[in-house]
């Protein structure tokens, strides 16, 4: 298998371009299903995860082409030739299961196999399954499979969800776009992904309003057109580089980047001594003068700061002047790096869902593998500044979500290299 070498080599200095968000991404392509007309995404970004959701798409008979070198993925699902999201593929992605509601509400039935758990937490689907049957959807489990029907149709309803789930938001939307009459969605989550797939919905026909805030109203449409949209940069890419120069010193300008994708974010980073500046091409990031100082994260929904970001935000951490404690709200398990990150010198303690980090003077290269992906690129980060060697394995994590880091970090000065696995 392959493994990623890092070496610590000073300052970083230069561009990095941000791709268009897997987790916007992964939602827009399943709206290809609540239509017959092709719907075209540009500005998608090249990640195996990108790929699954083609591979499920294309198993339920939508074309899925994928053009200018995966930049845009042109889509038709005019003709679907089956209902049932199969296990071998749900498996590998959790976000497959994004195909619940847009197949219940186009063909009034859907069977998709549960994805079970994964590295980071249980994750469980009653939020999606409860929202989906207040809209009048008659859903079973059966044989690790969700067995869905609507004989009637949906039918708009207020659903209040007890916590804001992306996903649960996501596949609930995308239902109440095709049922009959209004849907509120009381406690919706407020991410720029759910803003992106609303903004991607209006243009095919659906009537969306309060998308970014925590009432969504939909007004049922009898069918919803083809559409073109360019996915939303990805403010989780945007983050983790932006640490890149933080944690290794030097300036990068991340291209693309906005600063009301990532502000939660950037309040920690000016509290820890990091300037961003917002230029006309992105954000330009820059490490100030002295040790990096140490700041207490909390992770919470949008807008606050991102659970996808906690573990990069750690591995800055660590070289931190004085003690910083990290509080994961969103996922019970989602301290994999913390261990990892100690082989590399890091002094950090884990109590259920609080890690408490003394900052050292410096981390030391080491061999280090991670369960999940934003675990792994964390690794990478802190071996950036490392003294020596750090050896990533497990690299396929990195593949889900960061398309060509080892040539995005190369381009700002860099030492990092894959090595090709047997
Ligand atoms: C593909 C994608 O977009 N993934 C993102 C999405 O995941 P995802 O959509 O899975 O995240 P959710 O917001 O649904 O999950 C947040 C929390 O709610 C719990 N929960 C969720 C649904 C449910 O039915 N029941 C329930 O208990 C989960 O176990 C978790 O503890 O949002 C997460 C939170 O920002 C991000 O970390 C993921 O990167
Ligand atoms: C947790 C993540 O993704 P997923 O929801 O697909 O597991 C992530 O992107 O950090």
């Amino acid at each position: 298998m392959d493994q990623i070498i890092v070496t610590g080599n000073g300052e970083l200095s230069g561009e990095i371009p941000i791709a268009g968000a897997k987790n916007a991404c992964l939602a827009l392509m399943p709206a290809t299903l609540l239509s017959e007309e092709p719907l075209t995404l540009t500005n998608a970004p090249r990640l195996s995860d990108i790929k699954t959701m083609t591979e499920l798409l294309q198993s339920l008979g939508a074309e899925v082409t994928s053009l200018q070198d995966g930049q845009v993925l042109a889509m038709s699902s005019h003709d679907l030739t089956s209902h049932v999201a199969d296990y071998d593929i749900v498996r590998k992605m959790r976000a497959s299961n994004l195909v619940l509601g847009p197949m219940l509400a186009r063909l009034g039935h859907a069977v998709v196999s549960l994805p079970g758990g994964c590295a980071i937490g249980a994750r469980p689907m009653d939020l999606h399954i409860h929202g989906l049957e207040a809209l009048g959807a008659e859903i079973e489990l059966r044989d690790g499979y969700l067995h869905a029907k609507a004989p009637q149709g949906l039918k708009g309803a207020t659903v209040e969800f007890s916590f804001a789930s992306v996903g649960a938001t996501e596949n609930v939307l995308m239902a109440a776009t095709l049922a009959k009459g209004t849907t509120v969605l009381k406690n919706a989550a407020r991410e720029p992904e759910i803003v992106d797939l609303a903004t991607c919905l209006r243009k095919m026909g659906a009537r969306i309003e309060g998308d970014g805030t925590s009432e969504i109203t939909i007004e049922g449409v009898d069918r919803l057109s083809g559409a073109t949209h360019p996915v939303v940069a990805d403010r989780i890419e945007l983050g983790t580089y932006m640490l890149a120069p933080a944690i290794a010193g030097g300036t990068v300008e991340c291209l693309g980047g906005r600063l009301d994708l990532v502000g939660a974010f950037v309040e920690k980073l000016d509290a820890a001594g990091i300037g961003v500046e917002e230029t006309e091409r992105g954000l330009k990031v820059a490490r100030r003068n002295g040790r990096i100082r140490a700041v207490d994260v909390t992770t919470e929904p949008f807008p606050g700061f991102p659970t996808d970001l906690q573990a990069q935000m750690m591995a800055l951490l660590c070289t931190a002047e004085g003690t910083s404690v990290l509080e994961e709200k969103i996922f019970e398990n989602r301290f994999m790096h913390a261990p990892e990150l100690v082989r590399m010198g890091a002094k950090i303690d884990v109590h259920g869902g609080t890690a408490t980090v003394t900052g050292v003077d410096r981390l030391k290269g080491a061999p280090v593998m991670a369960t999940d992906l934003r675990a792994s690129v964390s690794l990478i980060l802190a071996g950036l500044a490392a003294e020596g060697e750090t050896v990533l394995s497990r690299v396929y994590h990195l593949d889900r979500g960061y398309e060509q880091l080892v040539r995005k970090l190369k381009g700002v000065g860099a030492r990092i290299e894959r090595i090709k696995g047997q």
